[in-house]
């Protein structure tokens, strides 16, 4: 398959790697540092591109494809308030865009096993909870997207909580995220349920950018040929 980078960071260069060992090839790489643009014939000749970038880029990069013919998969967090918008614009260009604020499969495990922990816990009232999501300093985003996925299952689940805020609860049908930039860290999130007797909490530790990486890749190969939207549980199931 013919693959098309858009941004040539930390995971740009990621899924390269796993693109090449899964035997595809990179048609074109497209970053503010290459010279290869969305009109190029290479570009064009993508099968799929897969979109890394930063929050205030993704829509319009994702609007470039949709002009080029190519589907697109996106991975960019922190603009997900746009998505019903840049859906409408892929109804009326028929094109195709396959976005997840996590793609690593684990985190998508988690995914389940914290709706479930939810469903459990809904009917026990002396359980606040809350959660915490830890990531590097270059990180442009917060909450993470990951955890803002975390906290809309929580809240479709849970009676007592009806949005999630940044940092501190203050009324009690919130569900309060704290976000911690250190280091090198490439992606914590935890839940955790609190009552007067006890704590149980669950957690998802990345040991590295493989695991979205690759889940990024087998999302593209599941894109190609396909046209609308497409999401981690139109892939798990295909898996
Ligand atoms: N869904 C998922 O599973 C995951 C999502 N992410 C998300 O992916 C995004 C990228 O992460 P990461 O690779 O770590 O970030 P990096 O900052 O390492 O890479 C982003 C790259 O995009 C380039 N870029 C910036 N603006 C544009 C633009 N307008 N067009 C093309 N390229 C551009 C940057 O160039 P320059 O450096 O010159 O600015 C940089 O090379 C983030 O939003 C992050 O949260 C990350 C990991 C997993
Ligand atoms: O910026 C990152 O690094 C990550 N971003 C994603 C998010 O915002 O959830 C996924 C992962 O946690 C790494």
């Amino acid at each position: 398959m013919n693959i098309a980078l858009i941004g040539y960071g930390k995971m740009g260069h990621e899924i390269e790697q796993i693109a090449i060992q899964r035997g595809h090839q990179i048609v074109a790489r497209i970053d503010l540092t290459t010279n290869d643009t969305f009109e190029s014939p290479a570009f064009c000749s993508a099968n799929v591109a897969i979109e890394f970038t930063r929050p205030d880029a993704a829509i319009n990069n994702i609007r470039k494809c949709f002009e080029a013919g190519v589907p697109v998969v996106c991975g960019t967090t922190g603009w997900a308030n746009q998505l019903s918008t840049i859906r409408k614009e892929m109804e009326t260009t028929n094109g195709t865009l396959f976005w997840a604020s996590n793609f690593s499969l684990g985190v998508n495990l988690f995914f389940a096993l914290n709706r479930y922990l939810a469903k459990l816990m809904n009917p026990f009232n002396d359980y606040n909870i809350s959660m915490i999501e830890v990531h590097h300093t270059q990180k442009l985003d917060a909450p993470s997207g990951t955890a803002i996925t975390l906290a809309e299952s929580i809240i479709e689940e849970l009676d007592r909580k009806s949005k999630w805020v940044k940092d501190i609860q203050q009324q009690p049908d919130e569900l309060a995220i704290a976000s911690i930039r250190e280091g090198n860290v490439l992606g914590i999130h935890e839940i955790i349920y609190e009552s007067e007797m006890d704590t149980i909490s669950i957690k998802h530790d990345a040991k590295s950018r493989r695991g979205f990486a690759l889940g990024a890749v087998l999302a593209a190969e599941f894109t190609y040929n396909k046209k609308g939207f497409l999401g981690m549980n139109d892939l798990l199931a295909f898996l």
